[in-house]
Order: C-alpha cells, then sequence, then structure tokens
C-alpha cells in the first residue's frame, strides 16, 4: 500500500512538428485535485555522476516543505518516506522513475522525506517547495536505513552531511498524521 497523500502528475503535453509545450505547473490542477498548496521557491539541482544520491531529508514545522518534483535532463528514481507519527503507513516508502521524456511529477506533501538517486549523468531535478529554507529546521535519516530498493550498482556518490545523516531506527519525527502544520 503506498503511503497516502502522494500523487503522480503527468501534465498533459502538446506535440506538434517542432517538439512540444506543456503546462508544467498549473495552480487550477491542484485546486481541481483538491490539493490546496502554494509554492513558494523553486530549486533546481544537477549532479555529475550517475549514482548520485541526494537525501533522505525533511524540513520541520514550522517550516515543512510540500514539493513537486521533476527531472528536466537526464533520470531519477525519486523516493518519498511517510514519516507522520500515526499513519497507516509510517515508514513505508514509494519510488517513481522521473524523466524530461515522461514528464511525470512527484507530488510529495509535508510529513515524507524526500531523495533521489540519479540514474544518469549530469541529471537535472527541478522542484518547487511550499515554504522557504529553513536551515534551523532541516533534517535527514540515512538513505541505507529503511527498505528502499534503491536502482544503484555499487556504493552512491553522497554529501558528507547525508553519509553521516542519523538511522532510521530511533528517529524521533516532528510529524503528526493530519496534522497540516
Ligand atoms: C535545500 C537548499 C539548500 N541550499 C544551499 C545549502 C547548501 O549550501 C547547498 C546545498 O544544499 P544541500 O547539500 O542540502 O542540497 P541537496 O543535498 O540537494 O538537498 C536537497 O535535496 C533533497 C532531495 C531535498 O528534497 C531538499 O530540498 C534538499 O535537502 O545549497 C539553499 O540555499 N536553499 C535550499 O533550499
Amino acid at each position: 500500500m503506498d503511503p497516502v497523500g502522494l500523487v503522480v502528475l503527468e501534465p498533459r503535453r502538446f506535440s506538434d512538428e517542432r517538439g512540444y509545450f506543456e503546462e508544467t505547473w498549473n495552480r487550477r490542477h491542484f485546486d481541481d485535485a483538491g490539493i490546496g498548496v502554494d509554492f513558494v521557491q523553486d530549486n533546481a539541482s544537477m549532479s555529475i555522476q550517475s549514482g548520485t544520491l541526494r537525501g533522505l531529508h525533511f524540513q520541520a514545522p514550522p517550516h515543512a516543505q510540500d514539493k513537486l518534483v521533476r527531472c528536466t535532463r537526464g533520470a531519477i528514481f525519486d523516493v518519498a518516506v511517510d514519516i507522520r507519527r500515526g499513519s497507516p503507513t509510517y515508514g513505508r516508502w514509494s519510488g517513481i522513475e522521473l524523466t524530461p521524456e515522461n514528464g511525470r511529477q512527484f507530488f510529495i506533501p509535508k510529513g515524507f522525506l524526500h531523495g533521489f538517486v540519479t540514474l544518469l549523468p549530469r541529471s537535472e531535478v527541478q522542484y518547487k517547495c511550499s515554504d522557504y529554507y529553513a536551515p534551523a529546521c532541516d533534517g535527514s535519516v540515512r538513505w541505507d536505513s529503511l527498505d528502499i530498493d534503491w536502482p544503484l550498482e555499487g556504493a552512491p556518490v553522497l554529501s558528507a552531511k547525508d553519509a553521516d545523516a542519523p538511522a532510521f531506527a530511533g528517529f524521533q519525527s516532528p510529524f503528526v498524521f493530519g496534522d497540516n502544520a
């Protein structure tokens, strides 16, 4: 059972002999789907090597972030883990391959860990956030301390921060299921 709250979107793509056009973000589509969210910050990251793993991260309340993630170059395997205490899917993960070709976007609400591993060199990820960067609220969990099937061939490329992240065992989540803090 996939964690409740995660949404995969595939914006409509208008193709013609020049290529394609798509609306990558339209607030009406979220409103129509009953997802009330205001994004305030766009992020982008590029990872030189395939097998680069960024995560698993979250921002704690009062600056928790909903995220809308897409891959604009290369390919990534994007992962979200439910860390809302009391959730029927607490600790469960869901992963999806995002590429410029499939055009898929992954909506990850507050209360989830987020991370991804790149599947091709020089992969670029762009994602919208519903709150500003708040380093004092930044949190992380070790990428390999959950039963996530990362599509990796060997050890990932990690930042020092991610290499030293605490394990999920004993993690005290600041999120409560049903509390949209
Ligand atoms: C997230 C962020 C970072 N920074 C600065 C802080 C560092 O000096 C530098 C690199 O940050 P970091 O190593 O945390 O970047 P990632 O490892 O890609 O982390 C991100 O990747 C995972 C997958 C996420 O979902 C989060 O958005 C975020 O944690 O950018 C900023 O200035 N603003 C920001 O919003």
